[in-house]
């Protein structure tokens, strides 16, 4: 929304959606109050030459650690129940009319009757369409948020939510606790996690854990480009290639996951 809207004339629910607002951990923030997202706290450069502010860093990022410490806690915590689960990647910016979103929900339908969890990133886009399908299935439907620089809510279909200050806690859950990832399109916050999992796998951090990109079309350009630059100029290995799946239909998002699976 790029007018300011007019108080008076804004309802609750139009200042609930409209207004700037953040969450700093548990914290709602709106307005003029808003300040940094505690990442962006923990990664602001300091000028080195500035003594007193090198020693407060040194203070406030040691006190950082317990807080840190405490959100791998609660995250341990929250999902120490889970069973067998699959983390689903994708746009944040799928509109639900899109195909794109509908394949999601098929496909976090077919991971759900298939007995799995489905683990999202609990935003909007292919996460909603992947809790969706999750949620119709009867199936645990988790979604793990991140405090952002605007409002932030889970989507409606999580019945299991959390919300991370931290991205690299978050992301280890979605690791921890997952057996399989499955990509659905997606820009850069799914090619991070992509190639985090790929990174993961190839260095063998992580073992026997299938990934799954949905959408052949979307996906085939990025695959070209890795057999005939990364693997041709020697960047990966051409076994590499076959850390990747691509599938175009849900039941073999489900079928490529349990081929992988002791
Ligand atoms: C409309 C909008 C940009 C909302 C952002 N809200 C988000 N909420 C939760 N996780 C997110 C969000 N944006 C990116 N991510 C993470 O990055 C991935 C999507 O990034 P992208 O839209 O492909 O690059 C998701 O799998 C999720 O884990």
């Amino acid at each position: 929304m790029s007018t300011t809207p007019d108080p008076a004339a804004a309802t609750a629910d139009e200042a609930e959606t409209e207004a700037d607002t953040c969450y700093v951990g548990p914290i709602r923030i709106r307005r003029d109050q808003q300040g940094k997202t505690t990442d962006r706290r923990l990664l602001e450069w300091i000028d080195p030459r500035d003594a007193a502010r090198r020693s407060d860093r040194t203070m406030r990022d040691s006190w950082r650690v317990l807080r840190i410490q405490s959100e791998f806690v609660a995250g341990f915590d929250a999902m120490s129940e889970v069973a067998e689960a699959v983390t689903v990647f994708g746009s944040a910016r799928l509109h639900p009319e899109s195909p794109e979103y509908s394949l999601g929900v098929r496909v976090g339908r077919a991971l759900g009757e298939a007995g799995y969890a489905v683990i999202t990133g609990g935003g909007p886009g292919a996460m909603e369409a992947a809790n969706q399908g999750a949620h119709q299935a009867g199936a645990q439907s988790i979604g793990l948020n991140i405090e952002l620089p605007f409002e932030q809510g889970l989507n409606p279909w999580v019945d299991l939510g959390m919300n991370f200050r931290y991205f690299f806690v978050r992301k280890t859950m979605f690791v921890k606790y997952a057996q399989a990832f499955v990509c659905l399109p997606g820009g850069m916050g799914t090619l991070d996690e992509l190639f985090e999992a790929l990174t993961l796998v190839q260095t063998k951090k992580v073992v026997r854990f299938p990934i799954v990109l949905v959408g052949s079309d979307f996906w085939g350009g990025l695959l070209d480009w890795m057999r005939d630059v990364l693997a041709a100029r020697g960047m990966i290995s051409p076994e590499d290639l076959d850390l990747l799946t691509v599938v175009d239909d849900p039941d073999d998002v489900v079928a490529a996951i349990e081929a992988a699976t002791p």
